[in-house]
Order: structure tokens, then C-alpha cells, then sequence
């Protein structure tokens, strides 16, 4: 089993101004009209001057309905042998997100350009199906950023030293914007998603559960470890490590001033730290 571990992030950022990393997870980009919804978003921080860099999840249940389709195709489990495939085929439900969300933003006047995970420079190690992040090497995304592009990159998978394709665990898509949002000199990470913020238990369950509108990275890690799923545990722990600021919020905010839950701005005595929080 993948720990979803960074095992380095090196070729740090060294631009003028740290970038803003949105991340959309499938939930925010599950129908034509929340793609949109989620590309007006992008257009708006980029408007505001913002130089913005996207990444993406496949489409609400798509990656499990790819699965499916490998299973009925293969009849029955995969086995090992065709794994490099099937990660070939699951790892189209993010392309085909990056594809759509950077076409709308052309089609909202907003330059962007979608990028495979290797191209966008994931680099993993491991097994198919259970790559690891060594390093984000963020030259192209900084060549396009300074072009006035914005990166749309497809989370959840990299590329190997072999040259081959390599998806993340499960969920990993917050793994790949973590870990860029660290590669480019530790920019905030927006987290959209489909709750409002970060509670001390799944709102869906117990609807009672207290509502946090800032955490520290610690307290943020120790609710995913316990299985808070709005934020994969391996993002948590690398956002942590490498004090990447994030912010989690629901697709449903209003594009200016989002709210959620902020992460990683508490200074020690519980007061938000001046400057760490600002554009957070
Ligand atoms: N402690 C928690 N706080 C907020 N949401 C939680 C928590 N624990 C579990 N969740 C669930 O996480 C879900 C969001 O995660 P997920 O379904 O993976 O979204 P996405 O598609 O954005 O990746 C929410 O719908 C919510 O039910
Ligand atoms: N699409 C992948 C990766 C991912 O991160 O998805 P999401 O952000 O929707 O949880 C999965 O379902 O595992």
C-alpha cells in the first residue's frame, strides 16, 4: 500500500509572486454546468490578477465507472499483467476533465492549457496504480504562467523515469495539487469540493458536527487520518510536512471571498497569522 508520500520536492519557485493552485475534486466538475461553474471560478481569481494554476479529478463517479468498464472488459479482476493499461484507461477521467475545463476557459477569454500530470512535471515512483509524487519539477508550469496560461493539469497521476504512466491511490488528485502548490515555492492550495469546509465528522453523518473555519495542519491531518475524506490523509500529511497553506471550500461559494475552512495559518496562540493568511 502507497503512503501518497512526497519523497521530495525540489526546483522550487522562484517567480516574483507565489501562484494560487486550485484543485477541483469530481464532485465540482460532475455535470457540463459545475465544469463551467468551476471555469468561472478560475477566470474570476485569474481576473483579479491572480496567476492561477489548476488541477483537476475526473469527473463526479467517473474513475470508479472506468473500473467497471475494466472489469467487464477483462471479465472479471485485472490481473497484474495488464495493470500498465488499465491505468492508461483509468487516468483518462482526468485528462478528459483538464481538456474540458481548459477549453471553457478559452471559451471565457481565459488563455489555458491542459497538461498531462507528466507533462505538467509529476514525476512518481512505484507501481501502477499506487504511484508515489518524487518531485514536481515546475519549469513548464512556470514558462506558462509567465505567458499569462493557465495550467490545467490532470491530478492523480505522473509520469515515471521509464516513461510510463503512473496513477496515484485512490483520491490522490489532492495529493498532485499539494504537492505542485509546494513545488511553486509553497503557493496556497484551494480544495473545492462539496461541503462548505471541514467539520469534526462527515456533515452528511452527523449533521450536529462542529464546523471549523480554521485549522492547523496538525489538526487538519489528524481528521483525515481518521477518515474525514474531504481531504486525502496523504495531502494532509504533505501539506503538513512542507507548510503548504490550503483552504477548503465547496463549489457552491460565492467566487469572491469562498470562506471554508482555512489550514496551516495559525500562528501558536490560536491568532491567524498576519501575511500567512493574506491571500490564503
Ligand atoms: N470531516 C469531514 N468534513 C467535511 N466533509 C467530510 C468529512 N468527512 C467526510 N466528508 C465527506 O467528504 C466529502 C467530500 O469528499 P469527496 O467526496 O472525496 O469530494 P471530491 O469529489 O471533492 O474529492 C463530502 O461530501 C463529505 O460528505
Ligand atoms: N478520480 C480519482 C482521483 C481523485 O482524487 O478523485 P476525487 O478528487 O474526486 O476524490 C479517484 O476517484 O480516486
Amino acid at each position: 500500500m502507497s503512503t501518497g508520500r512526497v519523497v521530495a520536492a525540489v526546483h522550487l519557485y522562484r517567480g516574483p509572486e507565489r501562484p494560487l493552485v486550485v484543485k477541483f475534486g469530481g464532485t465540482s466538475l460532475a455535470t457540463p454546468q459545475r465544469m463551467r461553474r468551476a471555469a468561472a471560478r478560475v477566470a474570476a481569481y485569474a481576473r483579479e490578477g491572480r496567476n492561477v494554476v489548476v488541477v483537476v479529478s475526473a469527473m463526479g463517479h467517473r474513475t470508479d465507472r472506468i473500473l467497471r468498464w475494466v472489469r467487464d472488459v477483462c471479465d472479471g479482476a485485472p490481473p497484474a499483467a495488464i495493470a500498465r493499461d488499465v491505468d492508461r484507461a483509468v487516468a483518462t477521467g482526468e485528462e478528459l476533465s483538464a481538456g474540458l475545463m481548459a477549453a471553457a476557459l478559452g471559451a471565457m477569454g481565459v488563455r489555458a492549457a491542459a497538461l498531462r500530470g507528466g507533462e505538467a512535471g509529476v514525476r512518481v515512483v512505484g507501481e501502477f496504480g499506487a504511484g508515489r509524487i518524487r518531485e514536481v519539477n515546475p519549469r513548464r508550469l512556470r514558462a506558462l504562467l509567465a505567458e499569462g496560461v493557465v495550467p490545467v493539469i490532470a491530478g492523480f497521476q505522473g509520469e515515471r523515469d521509464d516513461c510510463e504512466l503512473v496513477t496515484l491511490e485512490r483520491g490522490g488528485s489532492d495529493i498532485t495539487a499539494v504537492a505542485v502548490a509546494a513545488a511553486l515555492g509553497c503557493a496556497p492550495c484551494h480544495v473545492v469540493t462539496d461541503v462548505d469546509a471541514v467539520y469534526a465528522a462527515d456533515p452528511r453523518v452527523d449533521p450536529g458536527a462542529e464546523r471549523f473555519t480554521d485549522l492547523t495542519h496538525g489538526q487538519m491531518l489528524a481528521l483525515a487520518e481518521a477518515g474525514a475524506h474531504v481531504l486525502h490523509a496523504g495531502a494532509a500529511r504533505l501539506a503538513h510536512t512542507l507548510n503548504v497553506p490550503l483552504r477548503v471550500y465547496s463549489f457552491r461559494a460565492p467566487l469572491r471571498r469562498p470562506g471554508g475552512t482555512r489550514v496551516g495559518c495559525m500562528a501558536a496562540d490560536g491568532v491567524v497569522a498576519d501575511g500567512v493568511a493574506e491571500g490564503v
